[in-house]
């Protein structure tokens, strides 16, 4: 299974997060795409997609996002995994990651086949659209208020999805 991982970051924080996640997966560094400088074309040389945002504004999606987004939410990714994560802060308890949701809600038409859910239980925000039916649609840090939680949700999260596409095919290591 190809696996490349797209992430748009303003400060570099998802940028750091979406690299620790390639040390833990074993994916080099040349399938890390930063979509302020990738086409989205670049999606078709994957099985799985690791998508990361980090949330601006009131809730908004990270401002490289915007064209990338459009680019592949008209793709036919119905043969692709997608898991998402995201950085954003708790104290703003409203709008926590609301990029992730927005990730989640406009790629629904691809097709593609979404893994990586993660559990809400150990957050304090109030409201995200990054939740879905109680459960988190992706993983969402906060380097802002828990950094020191980081390193376990990145692991646990790993374990998650190695789980989850367990029996999907294995070209590279997950
Ligand atoms: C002006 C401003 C607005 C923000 N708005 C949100 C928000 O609505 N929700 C959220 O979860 N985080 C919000 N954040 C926090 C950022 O998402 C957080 O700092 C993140 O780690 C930045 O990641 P990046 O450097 O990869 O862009 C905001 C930060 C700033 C400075």
């Amino acid at each position: 299974m190809k696996i490349g991982i797209f992430y748009g970051s303003t400060t570099g924080i998802t940028e750091s997060v979406a690299y620790r996640l390639a040390d833990l997966m074993h994916i080099d560094h040349e399938h890390l795409h930063d979509v302020a400088r990738s086409e989205p074309s670049e999606v078709g040389d994957y099985d799985l997609l690791l998508l990361g945002s980090s949330t601006w504004g009131n809730g908004d999606l990270q401002d490289d996002w915007y064209d990338f987004l459009t680019g592949i939410e008209v793709l036919d990714l119905h043969d692709k995994h997608i898991a998402l994560f995201g950085c954003g802060d708790q104290s703003m308890c409203d709008t926590f990651c609301n990029a992730v949701g927005t990730l989640y809600r406009r790629l629904q038409k691809t097709g593609a086949r979404f893994c990586g859910a993660f559990e809400a239980g150990d957050y304090t925000f109030e409201h995200s659209t990054a939740r879905v039916d109680g459960h988190l649609v992706g993983l969402l840090i906060d380097e802002v208020n828990e950094p020191e939680k980081t390193e376990h949700r990145l692991n646990y999260w790993v374990k998650l999805l190695q789980k989850e596409l367990k029996g999907a095919r294995a070209e590279a290591t997950l």
